[in-house]
């Protein structure tokens, strides 16, 4: 579904992302973890689209990579919506650029807004919506477009914690349901844990993927979870590893 094969990623001399090579199976949920700067956002901009490794490929669906297409789908920590549309004009956007008719459209966004749990907020602009009710347009605007993989770069920090996991279980339910392949970027172990299927542990300057583990934890997952002795040994093995990043990445910076 996705292939990184020998990615490096230069930004004038800064190496930011050096011999990536991974690949992500279908219906594969897989959570980046890492010191900040190392290089999380760079490797899903390369995987959107949005930006060209320096050398190596990416291929999603056996297709190298280049440029923005349909087949990914982005969601920022910041909202991205257009602050001029409303909230079906959002979620219908990807939709008319794509020459669907209007009739259509707006039946395939409702039933996205329906299921993010934003019926009756249709005609509602972005500004008079919370935080979690913007990310919530995101989400069903990414799920509108209907694409193979969905890349998430952190969409549920800058949200309250309550908001937070009640977004969280959504997500799970919109993958169960979905089946779709999903790259997602936390800086919260736990987050990481409730969600993905895997999880990849980058190393900083040059950015590469240091680690890499199957979450083996039962589905589906509740909050529940955290009391169990295998997301406790789950975890300390990942903090282990994410400390020892971060202070590498701490000295390479110093020195
Ligand atoms: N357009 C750019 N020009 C120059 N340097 C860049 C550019 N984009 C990113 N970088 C550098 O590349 C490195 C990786 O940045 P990136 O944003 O991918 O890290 P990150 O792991 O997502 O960080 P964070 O967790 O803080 O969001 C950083 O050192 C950053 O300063």
């Amino acid at each position: 579904m996705i292939a990184l094969e020998a990615v490096a990623k230069r930004y004038g001399l800064f190496q930011a992302l050096d011999r990536i090579d991974m690949q992500v199976a279908p219906g594969e949920f897989v959570v980046l973890l890492g010191a900040s700067g190392c290089g999380k956002s760079t490797l899903l901009n390369l995987i959107a689209g949005f930006d060209a490794p320096s050398s190596g490929r990416v291929l999603v669906n056996g297709r190298q990579v280049q440029g923005v297409t349909a087949h990914c789908g982005m969601v920022f920590q910041q909202y991205a919506l257009f602050p001029w549309l409303s909230v079906l004009d959002n979620v219908c956007f990807g939709l008319k650029m794509k020459g669907v008719a209007r009739a259509e459209r707006r039946q395939t966004a409702q039933h996205f807004i329906a299921m993010v749990g934003l019926e009756g907020f249709e005609h509602h602009y972005p500004k008079a919506l919370s935080g979690g009710m913007r990310q919530r347009v995101s989400i069903a605007r990414v799920l509108a477009n209907d694409p193979d993989v969905i890349l998430l770069d952190e969409p549920f920090a800058a949200l309250d914690a309550m908001t937070r996991q009640v977004l969280q279980q959504e997500l799970l339910q919109i993958y169960a349901h979905s089946g779709k392949t999903i790259v997602f970027i936390t800086h919260s172990i736990d987050e990481a844990l409730l969600l993905s299927t895997r999880m990849l542990i980058m190393s900083a300057r040059p950015g590469r993927v240091a680690c890499d583990i199957r979450n083996d934890l039962p589905q589906p997952r509740t909050a529940d979870i955290q009391l169990s002795a295998r997301y406790n040994a789950l975890k300390s093995q990942i903090w282990n590893q994410v400390q020892a990043e971060v202070m590498r990445s701490l000295e390479s910076r110093a020195a």
